[in-house]
């Protein structure tokens, strides 16, 4: 057994490990990446782009078969090759994976390790059967993986999750979704675009990440125009039956039992971190009641048991805090820089909360929860809100995207803007000068005071923000169209 003494030890060469690294690496030559699973991050390997790549197979069959209504006929049926999308899937995801690897590959040999850590002293971790490392600083960046009910176990060898999918050789008939989630929206719709037999199921009424209720209902009745997604199913059993599964569940709009038949049974059911798998007993952390270390979400440092910081950090979906890849690379950014600092801690930069689903139409949230602006202003009747309806909205009209609602959110008496869900046309991009509005703080009526050229989808929102305006009583009701604004605002 070989033991290596150094100055900090990173668990986990994902995102944010790898922004731990280098950030750490600037403070001291003596750091050591650990990684047990293969290296090229999840978001490459198995996450953001293998399925935004699905995503944009999926558009490119939607929009070819909806082009009648623009009077463009394509003749033919629209032919999805199983084959050919996912051999472009694969292909470019390998390349990202391939550009990430670059990347590790340029990481000095002597300061990378390969297999799974454990702690088995505050200061000490276990690495496979061969290392132990003695660590004045360690930073778990060891990630999440997905997780799904005993129940689906049933369903054997075609049981998946996203980390198989993106594996098929070609597209199946059928897959059961179950979790209409981020993940189960993206892949689930994704899949029925490109001619998979899809249901999809959830529970408790939750969809996607929205929780104002008005965008979650709107978001409900417009995707079951054209998928099948029951936000509260009664799902009865699971069962494997040759090469298939079979769900026995209680059809959404009649009530009928129904005993279908798909080839995979995708669990879409949520992610749980890694955490569990590091022997935290041993690590002497303060941990809360899902065993994740409790940490400080501005210098990421977590906590010994008496509640005194302890020389060990988290970054990353291990944290469980915004399971995104942005909030990844920045919490890897901090928790490498103070235990590179250590003891010397700095509080650092935290990014206005922001989290965008890939579904269509797009579904996004700027801010904090829906929930948690409520707790914090609704109780004072401080929360002023407005909102806005695509379905007349000129330019998402004329894209025939005209579906879609956005609710906007602020302080009264300080007109503050505080957040916004949105359900729409163009919501990757609305979403984003909502957060860059809101890490500025700007008022509603600063943020009117912006240019909004005409005819585009963010005419839609300054009618939101008028609308919110109206709410705060700072400005003037809409009490008809803006006639200044150009058709269509
Ligand atoms: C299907 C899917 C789609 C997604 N799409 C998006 C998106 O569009 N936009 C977005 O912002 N986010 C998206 N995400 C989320 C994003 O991918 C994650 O938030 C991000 O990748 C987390 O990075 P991380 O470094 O925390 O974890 P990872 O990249 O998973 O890194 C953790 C690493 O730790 C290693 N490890 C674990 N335990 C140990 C151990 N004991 N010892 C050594 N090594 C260990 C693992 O092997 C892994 O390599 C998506 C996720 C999924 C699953
Ligand atoms: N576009 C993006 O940024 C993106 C894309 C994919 C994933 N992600 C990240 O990955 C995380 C995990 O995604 P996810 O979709 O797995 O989790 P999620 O928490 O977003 O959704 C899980 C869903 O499964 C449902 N569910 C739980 N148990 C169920 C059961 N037994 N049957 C049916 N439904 C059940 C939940 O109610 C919820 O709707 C996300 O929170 C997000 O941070 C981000």
């Amino acid at each position: 057994m070989e033991t290596r003494h150094v100055d900090v030890a990173i668990i986990g060469a994902g995102s944010a490990g790898l922004g731990a690294y280098r950030a750490a690496r600037a403070h001291t030559d003596s750091v050591l990446l650990i990684e047990g699973g293969p290296y090229g991050t999840t978001c490459a390997r198995v996450g953001c782009m293998p399925s935004k790549l699905l995503i944009a197979a999926a558009e490119a069959a939607h929009q070819a078969r909806h082009t009648a209504p623009f009077g463009i006929n394509v003749t033919g049926e629209v032919q999805v090759d199983g084959r050919a999308v996912m051999d472009r899937v694969r292909r470019e995801r390998d390349r990202f994976v391939g550009l990430v690897i670059e990347s590790i590959d340029g990481i000095p040999d002597t300061d990378r390790l390969r297999g799974h850590a454990r702690f088995v002293a505050p200061d000490t971790l276990q690495v496979d059967d061969h290392t132990r490392v003695i660590a004045r600083r360690v930073i778990i960046a060891s990630g999440s993986r997905p997780k799904y009910p005993g129940l689906f176990e049933a369903a054997g060898d075609r049981l998946v999750t996203s980390d198989d999918l993106f594996e098929w050789e070609t597209l199946p008939e059928s897959v059961a979704v179950f979790g209409p989630g981020v993940i189960g929206l993206e892949l689930g719709q994704a899949l029925h675009r490109l001619g998979v037999r899809m249901r999809l199921f959830g529970v408790g009424g939750a969809l996607g990440p929205l929780q104002d209720a008005a965008v979650r209902d709107y978001a409900e009745r417009t995707l079951n125009e054209s998928l099948y997604v029951d936000t509260d199913a009664t799902v009865e059993g699971v069962d494997r039956d040759g090469d298939q599964v079979v769900v026995t569940f209680i059809e959404r709009n009649t009530g009928q039992r129904l005993i279908e038949r798909f080839d995979y049974l995708l669990a879409a059911t949520g992610r749980r971190p890694n955490t569990d798998r590091l022997a935290l007993e041993h690590a002497g952390l303060l941990l809360d009641s899902r065993g994740i270390p409790r940490f400080n979400r501005y210098t990421m440092q977590c906590r010994i048991s008496d509640g005194e910081p302890a020389p060990v950090f988290i970054a990353g979906d291990a944290d469980q805090e915004l399971p995104l890849l942005h909030e990844a690379s920045d919490e890897g950014r901090i928790a490498g820089d103070n235990a590179g600092r250590f003891p010397e801690v700095r509080v650092g930069h935290r990014r206005a909360p922001l989290s965008i689903v890939f579904s269509d139409p797009q579904m996004a949230t700027v801010g904090p929860s829906y929930a948690e602006l409520e707790t914090r202003h609704g109780g004072c009747d401080c929360l002023a809100t407005g909102e806005v309806s695509f379905e007349n909205q000129g330019r998402s009209r004329v894209m025939r995207a005209n579906r879609g609602l956005m609710r906007l959110y602020a302080e009264h008496g300080s007109g503050l803007f505080l957040g916004a869900e949105i359900f729409g046309p163009r919501a990757e991009h609305l979403a984003h000068l909502l957060a860059w509005s809101l890490q500025q703080r700007l008022t509603v009526s600063q943020m009117l005071d912006m240019p909004f050229y005409h005819p585009v989808v963010e005419e839609g929102l300054r009618t939101g923000l008028r609308n919110l305006n109206a709410d705060l009583q700072l400005g003037p009701a809409i009490l008809e169209h803006c006639m200044e604004c150009g058709p269509g605002d």
